[in-house]
C-alpha cells in the first residue's frame, strides 16, 4: 500500500450513490424552507419529532465516544466528539426554547413510527458488535445530512424567512461544516484500514441513514 493513496471512501460512496445522497439532502421538507413554501404546522411537527431523535442521539455519540476511547490511538478524535456532544447540550436547550416560543409542547408529542425505527436503528449501532469504524462512519453520515441540507436553506438565492434562518444556522452553520469535515476525515482515516467486511458493513448502514433521513422528513407533512 505504500505510496498509493486510497481515495476516501466517503467521497467514492457519495459519488456512488448521488441520487439517494440528494434525495436526504434536498428533500422537498428543505426545499420549503429554502423558498418560503413551507407551512408552520409542518415545521412544528419535525421540531417536535426531532427533540425526541436528539434525545434518543445522545446516548448514541456516547457510545461513539467510548468506542473511541478504546479503539482509536488519536486524542483528538476524543475532542471532536466531545465537541459533538457539547453541541448537542445547546441543541436541547435550543429545542426547548424554540418550542416553546412555537407553542409545541415537547413533553406531549408521541413518537412517531418513523421516528422510533430510526431510535431503533441507532439502537443496533450502539451494540459493542459494531466496531468504532462503523460507527464514526454512520456519525458523519448523520450529522452530514443536517449541515448540507439546513447549508442549501441559507446559500446565495435561497429566500428562507428570517424566522427560519436561525434554525437553518444551527446546522448550516461553517462551524458545524467545519466539525462534519473533521468527522469525515476520521471517518476516511478508520475506512482506510479497516477490513472489507467492515467497510462493506459501514456502506450498508450509509445508505440505511439517507432512507431513514428521507423518511424523517416525510413525517413532517403529517400524512403518513
Ligand atoms: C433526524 C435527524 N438527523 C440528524 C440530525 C442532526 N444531528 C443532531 O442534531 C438531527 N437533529 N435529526
Amino acid at each position: 500500500m505504500e505510496g498509493i493513496e486510497r481515495t476516501a471512501m466517503t467521497d467514492t460512496w457519495l459519488k456512488k450513490h448521488r441520487q439517494i445522497y440528494l434525495g436526504a439532502t434536498r428533500h422537498p421538507f428543505i426545499l420549503g424552507i429554502r423558498d418560503g413554501s413551507v407551512d408552520l404546522s409542518s415545521f412544528k411537527r419535525w421540531l417536535g419529532q426531532d427533540y425526541l431523535f436528539v434525545r434518543a442521539f445522545v446516548p448514541f455519540v456516547a457510545s461513539v465516544l467510548l468506542k473511541a476511547s478504546k479503539e482509536s490511538d488519536e486524542n483528538a478524535d476524543i475532542d471532536v466528539l466531545l465537541g459533538g456532544l457539547a453541541a448537542l447540550n445547546d441543541e436541547i436547550a435550543w429545542f426547548k426554547n424554540e418550542a416553546s416560543k412555537l407553542g409545541v409542547a415537547l413533553a406531549s408529542v408521541v413518537p412517531h413510527p418513523i421516528n422510533l425505527n430510526y431510535c431503533r436503528f441507532l439502537e443496533s449501532l450502539m451494540s459493542p458488535d459494531v466496531d468504532y469504524t462503523q460507527a464514526i462512519t454512520a456519525f458523519w453520515a448523520i450529522e452530514t445530512v443536517y449541515q448540507q441540507s439546513f447549508a442549501h436553506c441559507l446559500e446565495e438565492g435561497s429566500k428562507t424567512p428570517d424566522d427560519l434562518k436561525q434554525t437553518c444556522r444551527r446546522w448550516g452553520n461553517d462551524d458545524f461544516g467545519q466539525y462534519c469535515r473533521a468527522l469525515r476525515s476520521i471517518a476516511d482515516r478508520q475506512l482506510a484500514k479497516a477490513s472489507d467486511d467492515v467497510v462493506a458493513k459501514a456502506e450498508v448502514n450509509l445508505l440505511n441513514i439517507l432512507e431513514h433521513e428521507v423518511q424523517f422528513w416525510n413525517m413532517s407533512h403529517g400524512k403518513i
